[in-house]
């Protein structure tokens, strides 16, 4: 599996955000994490990028144990943050320059590398523009690119659409889409029922517990996702 998390549980406190989270992403497929606000979508992230730990439970990536072998884990993760983080000051390139550095890539080879991850979103005629003449959906895509240069086998995006518009929304979308396939696993975190498809790997999931994990057809079995997402997150309120 590309991604295995196992009776995974958090709290801040006395407030339970995640409560046994179970489920395993196939490679090469794109897993949506659908939840409502509060779901515990940012608290699975964090858990899973090591901003925090929990004693219970066990994560691996590309069968890294992320508490035993963290180097080797996060080393086959590409993260994009729900708030942006590239230097807005630096041009597109330098931005993947510096991340390509901290991964320990330089000259020619990131080069070869950058060029690639921006052909893949579609960005290589911005790489020369600076990050902040970009509007929001190419620095967004920039984002995406530079969580690819170092090659990683899943790649995480934590909302990664919230206060684009429509159509950029849409873009990225099927860009990310597009990246799986070739061996890339995804898990996009939404609550945006539209940017999740039939085929999709899909994980509802709503107070902390995970209610559905499965096709994204055969979940909502002929009914539109909007309405079953609605329903399942009503009736376990
Ligand atoms: N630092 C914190 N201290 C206390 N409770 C928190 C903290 N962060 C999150 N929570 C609570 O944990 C639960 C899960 O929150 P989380 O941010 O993981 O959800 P989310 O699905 O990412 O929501 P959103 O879409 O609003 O970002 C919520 O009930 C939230 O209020």
């Amino acid at each position: 599996m590309s991604l295995s998390v196992a009776d995974l549980s958090f709290s801040y406190g006395a407030r339970q955000a995640l409560d046994a989270v179970t489920f395993d992403i196939a490679p090469g497929r794109f897993c949506a994490l659908l939840g409502p606000n509060g779901a515990g979508k940012s608290t699975l992230f964090g858990l899973l990028t090591r901003l925090f730990t929990t004693a219970g439970g066990r994560i691996a990536v590309a069968g890294h144990d992320l508490d035993t072998a963290p180097r080797r884990a996060l080393g086959a993760m590409g993260i994009v943050f729900q708030q942006t983080t590239l230097d807005l000051d630096l041009t597109v390139r330098q931005n993947l320059r510096y991340f390509a550095a901290l991964h320990g890539i330089s000259g020619r080879e990131a080069d070869t590398r950058i060029d690639a991850a921006l052909d893949r979103l579609d960005m290589r005629a911005r790489a020369g523009e600076r990050a902040r003449a970009l509007n929001g959906g190419h620095r967004r895509r920039a984002e995406i690119a530079r969580a690819l240069v170092h090659r990683p086998r899943t790649l995480l995006l934590d909302e990664p659409t919230v206060g684009l518009d429509a159509a950029s929304r849409s873009a990225i979308t099927d860009h990310v889409h597009d990246l799986c396939g070739d061996g890339l696993t995804v898990l996009w975190a939404t609550h945006l029922t539209d940017e999740v498809r039939a085929d999709d790997h899909l994980l509802i999931l709503h107070q902390g517990r995970i209610l559905r994990d499965g096709r994204a057809a055969e979940i909502t079995a002929g009914s539109n996702l909007s309405d079953t997402f609605l329903t399942l997150t009503r009736v376990a309120a």
